[in-house]
This record gives structure tokens, C-alpha cells and sequence, in this order.
């Protein structure tokens, strides 16, 4: 069971200790949370580990096997009840964008606006219009868009109504790289600007990085922990969560006190987490970033592989233990596969494990 809370008075969002599944099989299992607010949340995890089916179950789509969601204070989804999806005021937002072909981007925009008058539907296009960056577009037809201003309208259609929340379900996903990394924080602003809650499901982390306040790493159909994207990568609560967020290996170490470890790269002194007795065995997280290349190093290491990133080089470098460990150096650096180099340490906050 993973139960986690945030702690903003007004929440706009509650899950509790919900399962989904199917045909009676549970793949999601007793998973809690809670989004405030205008908070825009990420269910971030590998794939077949239950993210879409939460996201359908929080739409109404799916019943659910234990638990309860909430929506401002009032209860939607439990064991005996399912409020149906239509009358839940969710907006969904697809990776098959599903713009209706035959309908221009203001009639596309205008779809759940029907029971508005005339002038309030035009006036909230307009908005919208302007809001995702293409005014003066709705008299044109979805085919002679491109993909990623085809996706910001399919955004602007289902945030027309001002859904009390918006979820999107991989919407980014048939993009090409370059135009996600542009496409996403201006999604996140507009949702912002528009005070919307959401919940983005995705498996790529630096997605859910620019986007979310909240994100909840998945893993089975459990949550591992729910936290700001900081938190996330820099205070990973689990094995899983420090190996799935951003690369990371564990090196082997012995407490020597409260602060200091003595590890397979030597002393390393810096602020650890739990009281843990001196003289335990942990597994020590180092990122790239964290393992620095320095010729005058006594601790030395074998360049496995490399990478040019452009800045600078990453390279994989097996060290006197037999561990092999991911290592920044600047792109003057050039080592060959094979060549011994220089490895230092640099961390200040020490994530550890007990073997
Ligand atoms: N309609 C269904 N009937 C039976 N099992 C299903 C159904 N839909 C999904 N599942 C199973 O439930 C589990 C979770 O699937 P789900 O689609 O929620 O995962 P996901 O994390 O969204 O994966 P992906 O990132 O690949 O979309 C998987 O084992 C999947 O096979």
C-alpha cells in the first residue's frame, strides 16, 4: 500500500487507497494521493504499470475495486458508486489527437461549449485561440496543421468547458523530440494561466519534469513516491524510483558516522538521511553528474564507453571493485575505450540504502 498527502489545505483531488482492475484482478493496488488546487500532477512510470488505467478509472471509465476518488470534497467514484464520466466535468486529452476532421479549429475548440450562447462560444474560442498561440486559425480544418499545433488545439477543445480537472494520457508521445521539448512547458503554462488541475500519464521523466508540480512514480500498480520533480530525483525514497528517475548507480559503502561514508571511490563526507549505526553496509546513489573526472585522482577507473553530449562527455567507467559507474568530464576530455583515468567524487547529500 502507498498512501501519500500533500499539504495544501484545498484539495482538489483524492485518491484513497484505490484498486482497479480487471475482471477482478486488481493492477492498480491501494494507491493514494492527493492534487490541490490548479496542481498539475504526473503519473510517471514504465510501461504496464497501471498509469493508464488510474487515469481511466479518476475519468470514470473504470470501476474500481477498493477505495474511493474524490472530486472537490465529493465523492465519484467508490466500491457501489460510479459517477459516469459525463457528468464527472473531466476533460481528456489523447495521444491519437482526434480533432474532428470535418470541423474547423473554432468548431473543433467550440464542441463542449454547445450550451452556451453564441457570443460566449465565440468569445472563449477566441481566448483559447490566442491563449495556445494560433489566432486567427479557426476558420481552418485540423488537416493543414502541423502535429504539434494540432495537439494544442486538441488541449484548448478540452479545456473550452473549464473542466474542474484535465487528464492527458500520453499526449506528446507522437511527437518528435525537439517539438515536445518546446510543446511542453508552453502546455504547462497555459494550463497555469488557466488555473487548471491536471494529470499528465507519461513514462519519459523529463516530461513529467517540465510539466508537474506533483509526480507519482509507478511501478506494478503501486506508487513508490509522490513528490515534486526535485524531490523525486534528488530524494529518492526507493531503489526503484533512484534507478527508473535519471541514471544513477550504487556504490558500495560502510557508515563511519553521521556524516561520512567510506565507499569504493574513498571517504565521502555529507549529509545522510537516516540515523544509521556506524559500521552498516549501504548502497550509495551517485548520478553522472555526481562522479567528476580529475587526472590528479588516486582512484582511478577503465573507460568502458562514451558518449559526446555536445558540453561535455559521459562515460562509463568500471572501477578497481568491478563496478561500473556512469562519469561526467568536460568535451576537452576525449578518452579512449580502455585508457585509465581519474575519478573523483562530489556529493553533499549522501542517498543511501541498507543492503
Ligand atoms: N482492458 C483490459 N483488460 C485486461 N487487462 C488490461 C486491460 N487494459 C490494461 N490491462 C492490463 O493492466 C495492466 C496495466 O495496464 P495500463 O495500460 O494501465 O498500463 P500503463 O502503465 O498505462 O502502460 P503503457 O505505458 O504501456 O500504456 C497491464 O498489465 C495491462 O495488460
Amino acid at each position: 500500500m502507498s498512501s501519500f498527502t500533500s499539504s495544501k489545505a484545498l484539495q482538489e483531488l483524492n485518491i484513497r487507497q484505490l484498486s482497479v482492475g480487471y475482471h477482478g484482478q486488481a493492477v492498480v493496488h491501494e494507491v493514494s494521493f492527493d492534487l490541490t488546487a490548479g496542481q498539475i500532477g504526473c503519473l510517471l512510470g514504465p510501461s504496464g504499470c497501471g498509469k493508464s488505467t488510474l487515469l481511466r478509472a479518476i475519468a470514470g471509465f473504470e470501476s474500481v475495486l477498493s477505495g474511493a476518488i474524490l472530486l472537490n470534497g465529493e465523492q465519484i467514484s467508490s466500491v457501489d458508486y460510479l459517477l459516469p464520466p459525463e457528468q464527472r466535468q473531466i476533460g481528456m486529452v489523447f495521444q491519437d489527437i482526434a480533432l474532428f476532421p470535418h470541423l474547423t479549429i473554432a468548431e473543433n475548440i467550440a464542441f463542449g461549449l454547445k450550451d452556451k450562447d453564441k457570443s460566449a462560444q465565440l468569445a472563449r474560442v477566441n481566448e483559447l485561440l490566442e491563449l495556445i498561440g494560433l489566432p486567427g486559425f479557426g476558420a481552418r480544418y485540423p488537416h493543414s496543421l502541423s502535429g504539434g499545433q494540432q495537439q494544442r488545439v486538441a488541449l484548448a477543445r478540452a479545456m473550452a468547458p473549464k473542466p474542474k480537472l484535465l487528464l492527458m494520457d500520453e499526449p506528446f508521445s507522437g511527437l518528435d523530440a525537439k517539438l515536445r521539448e518546446e510543446l511542453v512547458p508552453d502546455i504547462r503554462n497555459i494550463l497555469k494561466h488557466e488555473g487548471m488541475s491536471a494529470i499528465l500519464v507519461t513514462h519519459d521523466q523529463m516530461e513529467a519534469f517540465a510539466m508537474a508540480d506533483m509526480i507519482a512514480v509507478m511501478a506494478s500498480g503501486e506508487i513508490h513516491q509522490f513528490g515534486t520533480p526535485y524531490q523525486i530525483y534528488h530524494r529518492p525514497e526507493s531503489r526503484f524510483t533512484a534507478k527508473f528517475v535519471g541514471q544513477g548507480d550504487f556504490l558500495n559503502a560502510v557508515v563511519c558516522d553521521h556524516h561520512c561514508l567510506e565507499s569504493d571511490l574513498g571517504r565521502i563526507r555529507g549529509v545522510l538521511n537516516d540515523e544509521l549505526a556506524i559500521g552498516t553496509e549501504v548502497d550509495l546513489l551517485v548520478r553522472p553528474d555526481d562522479v567528476i573526472h580529475d587526472d590528479n585522482s588516486e582512484f582511478k577507473g577503465l573507460v568502458m564507453s562514451k558518449w559526446f553530449r555536445g558540453s561535455h562527455f559521459l562515460y562509463r567507467v568500471k572501477l578497481a571493485s568491478g563496478l561500473v559507474v556512469y562519469c561526467f568530464a568536460s568535451s576537452h576530455h576525449n578518452h579512449t575505450i580502455g585508457q585509465e583515468i581519474g575519478i573523483n567524487i562530489e556529493l553533499d547529500h549522501l542517498v543511501v540504502f541498507t543492503k
